[in-house]
């Protein structure tokens, strides 16, 4: 079938002429292909779904499944674009392709596929990363600058920010796709693929049920959540109220790195994009956390949400008015082609979402009000879009902690502030001011050193701080060189920035826990280092200044064990 989709401003140009591109999809489950037409803003899809008839998506399956459905979805769209064209030439400018990530012998035949009909009708080929096609076409649909993104799809979740050509990964997830952790439960309960669709349905008649909340500084884990909702459902829970659980808790804690993100960026602009993004509540939940601090949101409709070409032909066009095509010799697919690995070639420079806001006497962060003055006083306020049983249960063992865990830190010669007072039914603590700025308002490679030689101490003492991040590590002293702004100058009396007045302090201990795993040590260093990622413009030395500053103190295999973190395919 196929959608129009409405006439607006702003389609996309090449020396200021409209541009026509065809996409082909077929990553995993949806075989694809979509016209984009720039003079008219507007898609054309048609889109052959792969439904098993048992279990999850077979890979054998699929790749038949495309087999059988990319020709005929892609001499649809190519009728299209022939009833659209008038005069000479091809009916397209470029024919773009989902390169990845993906199942590699689904790709291997949109990539056959789309080289074949580049060269019969001799226009350039262009390889979309499917991650970025599904926050481009949120971002192009909303209008907005430079958005966070959030990407909720099967086999992915990752949070997104443009900085200096590329979208960085601020958060993401260190297991499972969104998706297919719901997915798995419901294969488990002996409901067919998809499971997402139907986890919404009994969800509607459920009880909430709690279950394991992971969210470490901006990623987040679905292991321990899915192994609870089975275990649940095999002891007899009713599966409408584990359907509930599992939307209040998976969903609040996508929604709760996403305030962070927004928080740490200090950007008021949020895209949602992915197949699970199709779920209301999800967007019900993001939507009164924007409203809350004031941020503008937008979801698109669910035919651009879901697998479909019409995203891929929108990235191919913005990538081929920018020149950004690829020799037929050079167009291999790659099932494991991360988002932050594409050179980002249709923005400029000037577009990078923002870092490291002014800072004043009211603070927003990500949980927490905070007020600023002679003394701290951070109040975690109820949050609307969170289930009131998981909030309150949020809110009073995170203050709890986090009193715990800054007096901990201190006994362990870190500096942290004194906490005065605490109130866990209230959720509020009320601590000594310290430092002068944010570490994200004055980076230097030697306090990031020191954050390193900190982290390592609280290793050592037997727990994590949880979300060690820029904005939670205040420093004394000059504004530095490697912030990712100008800085403000010397808000705080010029200090100069001299050896002696340097301290370095870790707040906001509300994330951390005692444990004994190295992994866990190694995943409060690759938090830190992300942040460092995010924030910096630069953040080469300050990456190595973390790893020596922790190697000076730590435990080697820590950074061993960062080591595999980094490095692991998260495509699973
Ligand atoms: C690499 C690529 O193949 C992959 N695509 C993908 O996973 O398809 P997508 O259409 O973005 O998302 C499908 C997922 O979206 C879930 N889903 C669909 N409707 C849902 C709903 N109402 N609530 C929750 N999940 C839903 C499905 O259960 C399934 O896991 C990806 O983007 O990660
Ligand atoms: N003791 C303190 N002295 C001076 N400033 C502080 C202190 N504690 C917090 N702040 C300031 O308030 C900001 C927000 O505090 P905090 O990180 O504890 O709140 P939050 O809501 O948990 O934030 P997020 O979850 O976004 O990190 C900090 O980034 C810092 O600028
Ligand atoms: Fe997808």
């Amino acid at each position: 079938m196929a959608d129009a989709g409405e006439v607006a401003d702003g389609g996309v140009t090449r020396d200021g002429e409209p541009v026509r591109v065809l996409g082909i999809e077929g990553t995993a489950w949806c075989a694809s292909a979509a016209v984009y037409d720039g003079a008219r803003d507007d898609f054309r899809i048609h889109s052959e779904a792969y439904e098993p008839e048992s279990g999850g998506i077979h890979p054998r399956e699929a790749a038949e499944h495309m087999q059988e459905a990319v020709p005929s979805v892609v001499a649809a769209a190519l009728a299209d674009a022939r009833d659209r064209h008038d005069g000479d030439g091809p009916a397209v400018d470029a024919v773009a392709f989902s390169r990845g990530p993906g199942l590699g012998p689904c790709l291997r035949i949109v990539g056959t596929a789309a080289r074949a009909l580049a060269q019969a009708l001799d226009v350039p080929l262009v390889g979309a990363n499917h991650m970025v096609a599904h926050l481009e076409i949120g971002r192009h649909r909303s209008g907005f600058d430079s958005p966070v993104c959030l990407n909720a799809s099967g086999a992915n979740a990752h949070l997104l920010g443009y900085r200096d050509g590329r979208y960085r990964v601020l958060g993401e997830t260190m297991d499972t796709g969104v998706g297919n952790a719901i997915d798995k439960f419901t294969r488990h309960v002996g409901w067919s693929h998809p499971g997402g669709p139907k986890v919404e349905a009994h969800a509607k008649d459920g009880e909430y049920v709690d279950l394991p909340y992971v969210v470490k500084g901006m990623d987040f884990s679905f292991s321990g959540i899915m192994s609870a909702a089975k275990q649940a459902s095999d002891d007899g829970v009713p599966v409408e109220d584990v359907c509930r659980g599992l939307e209040e808790t998976i969903f609040a804690m996508l929604a709760e790195v996403t305030e962070r993100a927004l928080s740490l960026t200090g950007s008021d602009e949020l895209v949602l994009g992915g197949g699970v993004a199709q779920n209301a509540r999800l967007k019900r939940m993001l939507e009164e956390m924007c409203d809350a601090r004031d941020a503008d949101f937008y979801a698109p409709e669910p035919r651009f949400l879901r697998d479909n070409a019409g995203m891929i032909a929108l990235l191919g066009a913005k990538m081929y008015a920018a020149g950004d095509t690829l020799a037929i010799e050079d167009s291999n697919v790659d099932a494991n082609f991360r988002p932050d690995e594409v050179p980002v070639t249709w923005r400029d420079a000037g577009e990078d979402v923002a870092i490291a806001p002014e800072s004043g006497t009211e603070v927003r962060g990500a949980e927490a009000v905070v007020d600023v003055g002679d003394v701290v006083t951070k109040r975690r306020v109820p949050k609307a879009y969170r289930h009131p049983e998981l909030d309150r249960r949020l809110r009073e063992t995170r203050t709890r902690s986090e009193a715990r865990l800054t007096h901990a830190a201190r006994a362990e010669g870190v500096p942290t502030p004194v906490v005065r007072e605490v109130d866990d039914d209230e959720g509020t603590l009320v601590f000594e001011h310290v430092g002068d700025r944010d570490l994200a308002r004055g980076l230097t490679a030697e306090r990031v050193r020191a954050v390193g030689a900190h982290l390592a101490a609280l290793h050592d003492a037997g727990f994590v701080h949880g979300d060690p991040t820029t904005r939670n590590v205040r420093v004394t002293g000059g504004s530095g060189t490697g912030a990712a702004e100008a800085g403000d100058g010397d808000e705080a009396g010029g200090i100069d920035d001299e050896a002696g007045d340097e301290r370095v302090f870790l707040v906001d201990f509300g994330l951390g826990y005692h444990t004994e795993q190295v992994e866990d040590y190694a995943m409060d260093l690759h938090v830190f280092d992300q942040s460092l990622v995010g924030t910096a413009s630069d953040p080469g030395p300050l990456r190595a200044a973390l790893r020596d500053g922790y190697a000076a103190a730590g435990d080697d295999r820590v950074l061993d064990q960062l080591e595999a973190v980094e490095g692991r395919g998260r495509y699973q």
